[in-house]
This record gives structure tokens, C-alpha cells and sequence, in this order.
């Protein structure tokens, strides 16, 4: 029986400065820092917009990470955390203190109501333990967690049950009192939640990766497009695109003991998306993932906001930069008119490189004059956000389409292979291998 979740909590990235990708996400980003936990050895600062939840830890170096990690798997286990216990310096709440090369995204933290249930369903069906039940309390309550390893590279997920703690994020962080964000600010910035997170994985290996997440977590198909293939899932595979993508999605489950959350009671969370390279049409985005970040993983995150054109406007101004497809794309007859028919001006998608695709729906309860319902989305993608050329966020609004549009992943596929295409020219200007700097702010 798989472990039902009952919510995604927060993503953890392991970056070489956290302080510097923390101060990005609130200066770029307008995410608020409103969690910290400093030891001597590790550092972890919590960042919230809406309900994403952003955990930024510092990555432990190399050469010691080892020591640490046989360190901390046999002593963790009712650790008491904070003001009012032992706090061991290299302890990572929350997660593993795994060594990482690079940059990297690489835990997806769930809520589960009952944390002894899930760790005996995992346990069962032989998943690998990175921390085995840990307690950890302060004066507002407690939580225990666990962290498992998935099968997507270095991806760990953390399964945390918090039905006991009154506190306003977890025991051993401290909470500031006031968010620095202005009124203001978040109502030019409206995210509300993750919308979804992609991994880029290798060839291959797509079906094995669904199977784990749906025998594991109860994670279900999500079909992308109408036509798609049951087996062979979304595929683009022409003008210089080859690419299998694949989504899962979960339900939000609120109540212990449930073993299926009930038909009434369902309302969808984050997805995730499998993002596959094919090798027909040459190197590609997700190759280019695969070799920089040196194992699959989480490529991108959606972020979810209410409005993307004032979201894109007040990042932009903040210094952020995204991938824009050629501006051809908004003066082609079509697509002018596709975006105008959905009430927004081509410029202004121009300006930020928001891309828009629209998806004609039948509603078989309408009368045919009327059955056909337009539903449209946005998007747009950011340039990746650490020194590596490899993990990116992207805005994403809803009207109506809850899939992925298949315009904008070619729109967002061309761009990003113009981008990879100058980017391996400026290196070639600039000398040997790994003398070019691929920073991109
Ligand atoms: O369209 C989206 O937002 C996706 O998440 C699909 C996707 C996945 C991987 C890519 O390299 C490009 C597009
Ligand atoms: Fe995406």
C-alpha cells in the first residue's frame, strides 16, 4: 500500500552560498525570508510566497560530507532541535547532508498525517531510508520525519507528519515576526502555490519512474494533451524537438487512516512532469541538464501566479532574467489573434517573453453552438538561476488549461537552444572548456 500524502510542504535546494540564492529569491523573486536555523555547520533559510515554500541550505564541501553523513544517519533519531535541546553542529533538519558537486534542487518535502503508517508501507515495498523516524520538538509541539531516496538521481523526498506542532513552520528554525514584504509588492507578484516541478531524466527511463511514484505515493497519470499515448506519452519529436513528456499527479488527502482519498474530497497539488530526451534530433535542454547537473533531477519548478504579466513585469524590474522566443512569434497572424481573443496585448507578452497557448475544449453538457470552451495559459521561463547551466523556474497562469501547451514547449525549446547555442559559442571565444563563465545574472 502506498503512503498517501497530504500535501507538498517545501522544496530544498543545496547551493554553494545560500545566502547569495536566498537574497535572490527575495530581491528577484519576491520571495519572503521568514525562517532561519544557523549552527556552526550548516546554515538553512526558509522562503515563502503563498504556500511555496522554499528551504535554501548551504552545501556541505566534498571532502568532509562523507564523515558527516555516517555521522548523522545512526544519531539522528530523537534529536531535540532549537533553544531547548542538544544541537549537533553538522545536523541538516529536515533532509540529508548528502554531497553534491553542484548546485542542485534536490528534496521535495511532503506532509503525511501518519508518519508510522507511511514508514511501514515504504519500508515494505523496500524503499531506501536516508534518516530513519526522527523527532524533533520545541515549546510549540513536535514533528517526526523521515527522508527516502527516489529513483530520480539525487532527488530525496522527506516525509514529515506535523498534526502535532502548533508552530508556525518547523521546531529548530526561528520564525521572524514580521514578513519584510510591503502590501504592495506581493500584490504586483501574486504566486499562490507550486504549480508543478519537472525532472529531467534519462532516456528510458520514464515508465519505471512512474511506476515507483504511483506504487509508493499513490501519484496518478496526468494525460498533458488528448491525444496522448498511454504508453508512449507526450511526444515531440520534429523540428529539431525530441522530447517524451509525461506527467503524474497526487491528490491532497486530510485525513489519517485514509487509504484513498475519496472522490469528493479530491483536489489536485503539485504535478510532476517526466521530462524524457529522445535522441533523434541531436543534444538537447534536458541532455544539456543531464551533463551539467551530473544525474537527473529536478530541471524546473512552475510557480503559479494569478497574474504573470504584472509577476514578469516586477521580476523583471528586480533582475530577472527570462528566455524570450523570437518576436516573431507575436506578430504571426494566428498567434496575435489567439492572444488578443484571450484579452491580453502582444506586446506586453512581447516585453517579458510570456508565451501563451490555447486549448480548444469540447464540453459535451453544452449545446453544440456553445460547446466549445476556450482555455488558455501562460508561461514564461527564467534563465537558470545558478552559476551551472542547469535548474530554471518558470511563471505559469491558468485560465482554464490544466495541462502543458504544446506551442510553448516548442516556443520555449527553440529559446532555449538559441540560448545553449551562444553560450557554447561565447565559450569557444573565451577559450578552453571551463574558462567561460555561465552565470546569468
Ligand atoms: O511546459 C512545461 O512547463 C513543462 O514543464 C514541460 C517541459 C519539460 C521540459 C522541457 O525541457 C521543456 C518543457
Ligand atoms: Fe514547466
Amino acid at each position: 500500500m502506498a503512503a498517501y500524502l497530504s500535501r507538498l510542504h517545501h522544496i530544498s535546494l543545496h547551493v554553494s552560498n545560500a545566502e547569495k540564492i536566498a537574497s535572490d529569491l527575495v530581491s528577484k523573486f519576491k520571495f519572503n525570508l521568514f525562517a532561519s536555523r544557523l549552527t556552526d555547520g550548516s546554515r538553512q533559510l526558509a522562503l515563502r510566497k503563498g504556500a511555496a515554500v522554499f528551504v535554501v541550505n548551504d552545501r556541505p564541501e566534498l571532502k568532509r560530507s562523507a564523515a558527516r553523513l555516517t555521522e548523522e544517519l545512526p544519531g539522528v533519531t530523537g534529536v531535540n532541535a532549537g533553544k531547548h535541546g542538544r544541537d549537533h553542529p553538522t545536523t541538516r533538519l529536515y533532509d540529508v547532508s548528502l554531497s553534491y558537486p553542484v548546485d542542485t534542487v534536490s528534496n521535495v518535502c511532503f506532509e503525511v498525517d501518519d508518519v508510522g503508517r507511511s514508514c511501514r508501507a515504504l519500508r515494505d515495498m523496500g524503499c531506501c531510508f536516508l534518516v530513519p523516524p526522527t523527532t524533533v520538538q520545541d515549546e510549540a509541539g513536535h514533528v517526526t520525519y523521515f527522508v527516502v531516496k527516489s529513483i530520480v538521481g539525487n532527488v530525496c523526498h522527506t516525509l514529515i507528519d506535523r498534526t502535532k506542532y502548533r508552530g508556525n513552520f518547523l521546531p529548530g528554525f526561528d520564525v521572524m515576526e514580521k514578513h519584510c514584504s510591503s502590501e504592495e509588492e506581493d500584490a504586483s507578484c501574486p504566486i499562490t502555490h507550486f504549480d508543478h516541478i519537472t525532472y529531467a531524466c534519462p532516456r528510458k527511463t520514464t515508465h519505471q519512474l512512474m511506476r515507483w511514484y504511483e506504487d509508493l505515493f499513490g501519484f496518478q497519470r496526468f494525460f498533458i494533451d488528448s491525444d496522448e499515448d498511454v504508453e508512449e506519452g507526450f511526444v515531440i519529436n520534429q523540428e529539431g524537438i525530441a522530447l517524451r513528456l509525461t506527467a503524474m499527479e497526487y491528490w491532497k488527502c486530510s485525513k489519517a487512516g485514509v487509504s484513498l482519498p475519496s472522490v469528493d474530497k479530491k483536489e489536485p497539488d503539485c504535478k510532476f512532469v517526466i521530462a524524457e530526451s529522445l535522441p533523434e534530433q541531436g543534444k538537447n535542454q534536458v541532455d544539456t541538464f543531464l551533463e551539467k547537473h551530473r544525474a537527473p533531477g529536478i530541471q524546473h519548478i512552475g510557480l503559479y501566479t494569478k497574474d504573470i504579466v504584472s509577476t514578469a513585469q516586477t521580476m523583471a524590474g528586480a533582475g530577472v532574467q527570462f528566455f524570450s522566443p523570437p518576436f516573431a512569434y507575436y506578430t504571426e497572424v494566428g498567434k496575435q489573434q489567439e492572444i488578443e481573443e484571450a484579452g491580453h496585448n502582444p506586446q506586453m507578452l512581447a516585453q517579458h517573453g510570456i508565451l501563451l497557448d490555447t486549448d480548444l475544449h469540447q464540453d459535451p453538457s453544452l449545446p453544440t453552438e456553445l460547446s466549445f470552451v476556450s482555455r488558455y495559459l501562460l508561461q514564461v521561463f527564467t534563465k537558470p538561476i545558478f552559476a551551472e547551466d542547469t535548474f530554471f523556474l518558470e511563471l505559469i497562469e491558468r485560465r482554464g488549461a490544466t495541462g502543458f501547451g504544446e506551442g510553448n514547449i516548442r516556443a520555449l525549446w527553440r529559446s532555449v537552444q538559441a540560448h545553449m547555442e551562444s553560450e557554447r559559442l561565447d565559450s569557444q571565444q573565451e577559450g578552453p572548456p571551463g574558462t567561460a563563465q555561465t552565470a546569468q545574472y
